[in-house]
């Protein structure tokens, strides 16, 4: 029979994953509780959604497709080469896996309807993770896609933690906006950070995080331990663990509010997902999400599109500097020209890389980064035979970014 999911208490707005409450649940593991009794703790958090004329409950959902099309997506998510459980919270990682979704629908200029939400999970696991889990896919799905919710998933068991999750989307009757339909002329722009993302998982690898240290940074993925029970919700986004002290006054309190925020973009990335479906009622030719890095995800826009696609660095100043001013290692600012390498090659901030018609008004919040000339024709190519179909200022650039299987 399907769940009610009126009958349900919808996504509460806080959730302990800690010794809050009884302290036998609270030390409860997957194990001990079984399919049946991790389900039952985890549905009643699982946001409803509008579309599903059948929600979670019995053997698939039934999903409204009021047009007659729907848009579908994936994202899987491993502990070691995607995460590391020892560093994200859990409430993070719900999150995180819901927004990467929800920005590949949204980067197809639709309205993001349901997700689907497979976990493998150690027996070991402690029950107020998963409860946390939950509560962070609900807590991403309120703030960034209040229409959509969870129709349905599946459990199982594994040595560490897996985390898939499927995405539908609904495209309002309008052209999807494929990565091909850039066409010179057009101008190149962005909804969302740059280089956040990146900026806070560098400062993991480095140690720079206190209780996220894993001394040199080395390879941390099955078998960690499952971090110290926590007191009460983190915070989304870095919780109680913080930068190392970053000195004081002014200055040193822009150091930590901008340390702070490059963790909760790894942690918790907050990509505009209303802007996929504004970009597309504006007329957006082409469009992806930055999951990558841009040089890498342009470069599969451009070459899709059968364009050249035209960086300027200038245009992109406003997030260099922001992001110049960011600690590294030994404590000083990253400074303008790794700031410009991390917008550049950082991935996971999901921002929207867009193009727009000549003289199109650019919805809100895209910026302008650049221009679409002409594919290569040969001539272009550089002298030693690369014809990379992204350049920055003029410059032909390697399509640098994240490759899983090369671990960078
Ligand atoms: N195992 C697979 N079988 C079929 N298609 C796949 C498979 N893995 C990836 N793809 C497809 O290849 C394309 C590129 O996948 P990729 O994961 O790089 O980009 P993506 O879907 O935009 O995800 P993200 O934004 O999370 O990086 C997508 O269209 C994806 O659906
Ligand atoms: C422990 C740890 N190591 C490395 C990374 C970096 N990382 C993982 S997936 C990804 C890109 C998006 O993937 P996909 O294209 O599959 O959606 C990046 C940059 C991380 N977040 N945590
Ligand atoms: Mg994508």
């Amino acid at each position: 029979m399907a769940t009610d999911p009126e009958a349900s208490p919808q996504h509460p707005a806080t959730h302990a994953w800690g010794p809050a409450g009884d302290a036998r649940r609270a030390a409860e593991t997957a194990g001990e509780a079984g399919e049946a009794g991790v389900l039952a703790r985890i549905l009643p958090s699982a946001r409803p959604s509008a579309a599903a004329i059948v929600p979670t409950g019995d053997d698939a959902a039934v999903l409204a497709a009021p047009e007659g099309r729907y848009v579908v997506t994936t994202d899987l998510m491993v502990e070691g080469p995607d995460f590391r459980r020892a560093w994200h919270e859990p409430h993070d990682l719900g999150w995180k896996a819901c927004a990467s979704n929800l920005a590949d629908i949204a980067a197809m200029g639709a309205r993001p309807t349901a997700l689907v939400v497979a976990l493998a999970l150690p027996d070991e696991t402690p029950m107020p993770w998963i409860e946390a889990f939950g509560a962070g896919v609900g807590a991403c799905l309120e703030s960034l896609a209040p229409d959509a919710g969870v129709v349905g998933g599946d459990l199982s068991t594994a040595g560490q933690v897996l985390v898939s999750v499927t995405a539908f989307g609904d495209l309002e009757g309008r052209p999807a906006v494929l990565r091909s339909g850039a066409r010179p002329g057009d101008v190149v722009a962005l909804a969302g950070d740059a280089g956040r993302s990146a900026s806070g998982l560098a400062a993991l690898f480095a140690g720079q995080v206190a209780g996220c240290s894993t001394a040199d940074g080395e390879r941390v993925g099955a078998g960690a331990p499952w971090p110290r029970v926590r007191e009460a919700t983190p915070p989304i986004g870095g919780g109680q663990r913080q930068a190392e002290p970053a000195g004081t006054g002014a200055a040193g309190r822009i150091v930590a509010e901008r340390f702070a925020a490059v963790l909760r973009a790894q942690f918790a990335p907050s990509p505009p997902i209303a802007a996929g479906a504004t970009a597309a009622v504006a007329g957006a030719t082409a469009m992806m999400d930055v999951s990558d890095g841009l040089l890498l995800d342009a470069t599969r826009l451009a070459r899709a599109s059968g364009v050249t696609v035209e960086l300027e660095s200038a245009a992109l100043a406003g997030d260099v500097e922001w992001l110049a001013a960011v600690p590294g290692p030994d404590g000083e600012p990253i400074g303008a020209s790794a700031a410009l390498e991390r917008c550049l090659a950082g991935g996971e901030d999901h921002a929207l890389l867009a193009t727009f018609p000549p003289g199109a008004a650019l919805p809100p919040p895209f910026r302008r980064i650049g221009a679409v000339a002409r594919g290569a024709t040969g001539a272009d190519a550089a002298a030693d035979g690369t014809t990379s179909p992204v350049r920055v200022d003029g410059v032909p650039r390697a399509a640098r970014g994240w490759d899983p299987y090369a671990g960078r």
